[in-house]
């Protein structure tokens, strides 16, 4: 019991952190605001329902009862389209909006009977509520497991709540008779829901800032075009590759490879012609390149491929492989399927590689020129 807080101030301490908590959403960057329209909207309706509570008696009973819940309950449907949008997928409409019709009817139909109301509320809300525990955690638990867990602390924390709520109200457990009157239940009950808003909504915040972050963390690392890991990355995990294969005294190889006459493909098919060709090539390296490997786009029509612990004769081989694949799959283009070859330079090395990344991949190079200058659509080697 909050002795000095009267029941309308701890409603209205409610509807406050709800109207914040919809201010905080602006914090969302603009690029990841699925289901925050929603979200906010679902606050702001809350906060509402809230003010309405805080006014009981003092406006129609139509307005702080059936109104103030149907807002309550819709404000939990839209959530629930929240979560579903913050997964890609579409509003379940129905799904939100049956909940709010049927307890909008029985809270007409229930207007002068609070205890039975208290008990409705509980059924009918905490279903909405495990809904949206099931939209946020299947068919897959989110990849934003800390803000899902708030999330659920705070939805969970709502469950229990009005289950508890409306069971000893609605049994005549706990004697209350009406939403202004003092008591340890209500007490607990408003502070608690002043807590959910919080925690539920920093949950999804926090669901958002992740995956934002996690996007622009595979923005600085990949390239644009091709989707394979750009310059930077390669050059990071080379530094790293080098490094473990010089301490271990392993072997490392470093493979470059470039498309033939790419500037006549440019120069024939266009611009686009030429992106389409960069993406085919890349597509045939990544699904031939084994998951301990590394490939990337190293800049214009060059690409790259690092194979830890591998030595000349694992490095020559998947080169060739590599080589035969991409010569034996035509791109497809808007005016016909074309043929495309690459040269590629192989440098492999025990542990020195001459000491460091640069000196591999000025190896790699000249390998490339080699294989260049003897006429393209082959395989050239330079030991490390
Ligand atoms: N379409 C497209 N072209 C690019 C991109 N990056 C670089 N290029 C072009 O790639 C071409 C590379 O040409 P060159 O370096 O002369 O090489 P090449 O024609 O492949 O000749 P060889 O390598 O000797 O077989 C240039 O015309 C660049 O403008 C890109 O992202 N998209």
């Amino acid at each position: 019991m909050l002795p000095a807080l009267d029941v309308a101030t701890m409603l209205l301490m409610t509807a406050v952190a709800s109207f914040a908590m919809a201010g905080a959403l602006a914090a969302v960057r603009p690029e990841q605001r699925e289901g925050i329209g929603l979200w906010a909207l679902a606050l702001v309706l809350h906060g509402t329902c809230y003010v309405l509570y805080a006014l009981r008696g003092q406006v129609p009973a139509w307005a702080s009862v059936v109104l103030a819940n149907a807002l309550l309950s819709g404000s939990f449907a839209l959530i629930l389209g929240a979560i579903e949008q913050f997964h890609g997928r579409p509003a379940p409409w129905w799904r939100m909006v049956l909940p709010v019709a049927v307890l909008t009817l029985l809270f007409a139909l229930y207007i002068d009977r609070f205890t039975t109301r208290v008990g409705m509320l509980g059924v009918v809300l905490s279903l909405q509520l495990l809904l949206m525990l099931w939209a946020l955690w299947r068919p897959a638990p989110p990849a934003q497991v800390r803000g899902a867990w708030l999330l659920t602390a705070g939805l969970g924390l709502q469950v229990l709540l009005l289950t508890s709520r409306g069971w000893l109200v609605a049994t005549g457990r706990v004697g209350v008779e009406q939403l202004m009157q003092a008591s340890a239940l209500q007490a607990v009950s408003f502070v608690a829901a002043f807590v959910v808003v919080i925690l539920a909504s920093l949950g999804f915040i926090l669901m958002a800032k992740d995956r934002s972050d996690a996007a622009h963390r595979h923005l600085a690392a990949h390239d644009a075009l091709t989707g394979l890991a750009n310059r930077r990355a390669l050059m990071l995990m080379l530094e790293r590759g080098v490094a473990h294969a010089t301490r271990t005294q392993q072997e490392c190889a470093l493979l470059l490879l470039d498309i033939d006459h790419f500037k006549a493909i440019n120069d024939t098919h266009g611009h686009l012609g030429g992106d389409q060709v960069l993406r085919h090539v890349a597509e045939v390296l990544r699904t031939r390149v084994h998951a301990q490997d590394f490939v990337g786009r190293y800049g214009g029509e060059e690409f790259m491929v690092l194979l830890p612990g591998t030595g000349r004769e694992g490095a020559l081989q998947l080169a060739e492989t590599l080589r035969q694949a991409v010569a034996d799959s035509a791109c497809p283009l808007p005016g016909g399927a074309i043929a495309t070859t690459i040269s590629i330079g192989v440098c492999a090395g025990a542990a020195g590689l001459r000491g460091s990344a640069p000196a591999l991949v000025q190896c790699a190079d000249q390998a490339l020129y080699a294989a260049k200058a003897a006429g393209r659509n082959r395989v050239e080697y330079r030991q490390g």
